[in-house]
């Protein structure tokens, strides 16, 4: 499977050099040159497999480049460290109303699925090609932990994950901040998510940096994070009666990783009706879908920070397709972008993106009342950010009340205890694995918003454990 960027001007790349690249060289983001589809019966004979087997199937033609026995042994790990016997189990809350729980790996966050794999796959290539990398991520407060979980203590890869000082739960913090592992550095950035993912972002453009450090990004920027998240589309639909019938999903969204990989299963066959994007009040999103414009006008802090983001990495993969995979088109629109902060949707490609996607904002209040609206209903403890999805997605039940709608349950309630009790009364218990989270020692370090003091500290972090590695060698 060849991956070419969406800006037209990188090399297209196999899939394991396009894991290892994480952002292509021209700044734009890697999509395969095709989609593998999987026919009305293939998709069908999913029903009632285990997890880790419809992973193989679905992931199996995207990695066609990785040894399949040596695969097939990752996907058997990475999901045997999930609590939940079906990993990613469905849940139903009301008529046609169901959350596809995604928060029973190592960090409660749907962001373990894919991450538990990538480390696998990573470390796999790596060691294949002798080589070491260096993960530089950025998170809204999720992807660090789980990707700190995924990589501390492999040899081959020091991990540095800029997360916004201040801006993400005391629990999403403490799983970055108490792994005790030599080759893990979590760092405060005084700035919000959109300028630890720019800071990101700019270490990848800059070529020399990138080739001294061999730079590798674990954010939803690497093509490999979208394909992982694709499978649990499939899980979910098959048990709902796809490919029989479709399936519509609300999504949490913030970065448009999660919700493109839907559309990725859409492309690969699996019959979704609609795509919903669910926003908390950063609504770039939303506003972007209702009226073809752009526009980032900074980040508010809300109950649900990992959405707390403007400017929304994957959409450019969307915008590629829509715009039919002209990168030229992509690189001018990215140019307004950084230029003015906004850009203009084709009207073509806007009504493209219109007839698959729907999109609603949820309040503060809003947020609070669909918490305590489902705990007093049913019993059960929605997180804030699975809350805007659910939220939103009545809105769409109330319009197609006869398709089965799965609303992503991205986080576990316990991550974000604050909100869920100011909303619900009730406290929730984080589970046996970090139960002791809170008094376990910290190490972080704070840093400005300045590429020059990230790239230094970066530099020095990564020599001092490449000559620590040399000398046990
Ligand atoms: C709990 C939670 N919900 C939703 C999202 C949004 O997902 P995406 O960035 O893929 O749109 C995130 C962050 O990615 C998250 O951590
Ligand atoms: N919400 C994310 C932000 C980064 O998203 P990613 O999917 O691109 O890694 C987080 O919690 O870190």
């Amino acid at each position: 499977m060849i991956h070419v960027s969406t800006r037209g001007e990188a090399p297209a790349l196999g899939f394991s050099d396009a894991l290892l690249a994480g952002l292509a060289r021209d700044g734009g983001l890697y999509m395969p040159e095709s989609w593998p589809t999987l026919t009305h019966d293939a998709i069908a004979d999913l029903a009632g497999l285990p997890y880790p087997e419809v992973a193989r199937r679905i992931i199996g033609p995207f990695a066609s480049d990785i040894d399949s026995a040596a695969f097939s042994a990752m996907v058997d790990a990475a999901y045997a460290t999930f609590r939940h016997p079906a990993v990613c189990p469905l849940v139903q809350l009301g008529d046609n109303l169901f959350v596809l729980e995604l928060f029973h790996g190592p960090t409660l966050a749907f962001k373990d699925v894919a991450m538990q794999l990538l480390g696998r796959m990573m470390d796999h290539v790596l060691e294949q090609r002798g080589q070491r990398a260096t993960i530089v991520g950025a998170t809204s407060g999720d992807t660090g932990g789980a990707a700190i979980d995924a990589f501390k203590g492999l040899k081959r890869v020091d991990v540095f994950i800029l997360y916004p000082q201040g801006r993400v739960s005391e629990v999403q913090r403490r799983q970055m901040t108490t792994v005790d592992a030599e080759n893990v550095h979590a760092v405060a950035v005084e700035g919000d998510f959109d300028d630890c993912q720019a800071l990101v972002k700019a270490l990848f453009n800059n070529h020399a940096f990138r080739d001294e450090l061999m730079l590798s990004g674990v954010n939803s920027i690497n093509w490999a994070r979208i394909v992982a998240q694709v499978v649990y589309y499939f899980t979910a639909a098959v048990s709902l009666g796809a490919p029989h019938r479709p399936v519509n999903f609300s999504v949490p969204t913030g970065n448009f990783g999660d919700v493109l990989a839907g559309w990725v299963a859409k492309r690969m066959g699996l019959p979704i009706g609609g795509l919903n994007v669910a926003t908390n009040a950063n609504d770039i999103l939303a506003r972007a879908i209702a009226t073809g414009r752009y526009e980032a006008t900074g980040v508010v802090p809300t109950s649900s920070p990992s959405m707390d983001i403007q400017v929304s990495s994957n959409f450019e993969r969307l915008l590629f397709e829509a715009h039919g995979r002209d990168g030229a088109t992509i690189r001018r629109l990215m140019q307004g972008l950084s230029q003015s902060k906004s850009f203009t949707i084709e009207p073509a490609a806007l009504e493209l993106i219109r007839a698959e996607f729907s999109a609603g904002k949820v309040d503060e209040a809003g947020v609070r009342a669909e918490m305590a609206a489902t705990f007093q209903a049913s019993g059960y403890t929605l997180d804030p950010h699975t809350a805007v999805g659910v939220a939103s997605a009545r809105t769409v039940l109330a319009r197609v009340p006869a398709t089965p709608m799965v609303v992503l349950g991205t986080a576990h309630p316990a991550k974000f205890p604050d909100a869920v009790e100011a909303a619900t009364g009730r406290r929730p218990a984080l589970p046996v694995h970090l139960a002791d989270l809170l008094q376990r020692p910290e190490h972080f370090t704070v840093l400005p918003n300045d590429q020059g003091a990230i790239e230094l500290f970066v530099r020095h972090k990564a020599r001092a454990a490449g000559s620590r590695q040399g000398a046990a060698a």
